[in-house]
């Protein structure tokens, strides 16, 4: 079986995924400095809390941490006893090859999205993903990753207002029942709620405008739901799109000699 870890800067989402499913997803926080054997205390301990015994013989991971990389590559040798894949680098392979420039390195949640999407829809996409980060990746109909957009997630543009502004509280984000608020809270939660879709449909349509040919909007992220029973700003929406990137991208290594 297959243990894909997605790291992304605020989480890490561990799957295990049997040829055909996945058997379950643990999520931590994101931290360098934990230990491969605190990452197995936390993994085995919720195994079995789940009663799941599953029989661990490759790993692949995507980091846009490059720091955790190391605890997690002797986590997975100390008890799989694997030498795990790591997107981005040199020996793991791509279905295709990035269109960037020279030089550029695209994040390895970019890449593994585009992988996913293209296995799934074909090319001509955009892929939005809510994370720490929101990105946009724009995939060519060959599958290439051929560059995008990198805007500021929601959760940080919320946390930034109330970094910088002495009498602004943190605050979660939801949809404000309307656009004018009459308290603190709800007026940032408008600007942040309400100046989000209108960054999601302006990039997306000079995205469009730009490319020339009809596109698909694939959306991911645990945010992305909160946007789309709000406006119709995606085709579709995929809440394990970057787990099913890694499985295809673990596959075509294993198909082409690489794992
Ligand atoms: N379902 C959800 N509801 C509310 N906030 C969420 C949800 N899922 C993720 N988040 C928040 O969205 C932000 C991005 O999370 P995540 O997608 O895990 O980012 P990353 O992949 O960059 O680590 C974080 O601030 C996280 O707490
Ligand atoms: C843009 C990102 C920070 C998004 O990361 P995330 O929100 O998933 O933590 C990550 O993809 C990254 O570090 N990219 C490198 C630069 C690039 O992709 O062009
Ligand atoms: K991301």
């Amino acid at each position: 079986m297959l243990l894909a870890i997605d790291c992304g800067n605020t989480n890490t989402v561990f799957s295990i995924w049997d040829g055909e499913r996945f058997l379950c997803t643990l999520r931590t926080s994101t931290h360098h400095a934990r230990t491969a054997d605190a990452y197995f205390t936390w993994f085995s301990t919720l195994l079995k809390h789940y009663g799941i015994e599953p029989d661990i013989t490759d790993v692949i991971i995507s980091s846009t941490v490059p720091r955790v990389v190391f605890n997690l590559r002797v986590f997975a040798d100390r008890f799989f006893g694997c030498r795990p894949l790591v997107v981005g680098k040199p020996e793991c392979l791509l279905p295709f090859a990035p269109r960037v420039d020279e030089g550029t390195q695209v994040g390895p949640d970019r890449l593994v999205n585009t992988a996913g999407a293209y296995d799934r829809h074909g090319g001509d996409l955009v892929v939005v993903d809510f994370g720490t980060a929101t990105t946009f990746d724009v995939v060519a109909s060959d599958g290439a990753y051929v560059g995008g957009v990198i805007a500021p997630g929601v959760n940080l543009s919320l946390e930034a207002l109330h970094l910088a502004a002495a009498a602004l509280p943190h605050v979660d984000i939801s949809k404000p029942q309307k656009v004018i608020g009459t308290n603190t809270v709800e007026c940032m939660q408008s600007g942040v709620f309400w100046g989000y879709v209108g960054l999601v449909r302006e990039i997306c349509s000079r995205i469009k405008g730009e490319y020339g040919t009809p596109m698909k909007v694939v959306s991911t992220g645990g945010l992305a739901p909160l946007f789309q029973q709000t406006a119709d700003l995606f085709d579709a929406f995929e809440d394990d799109l970057t787990m099913h990137g890694l499985t295809v991208i673990h596959r075509y290594n294993k198909e082409n000699g690489s794992a």
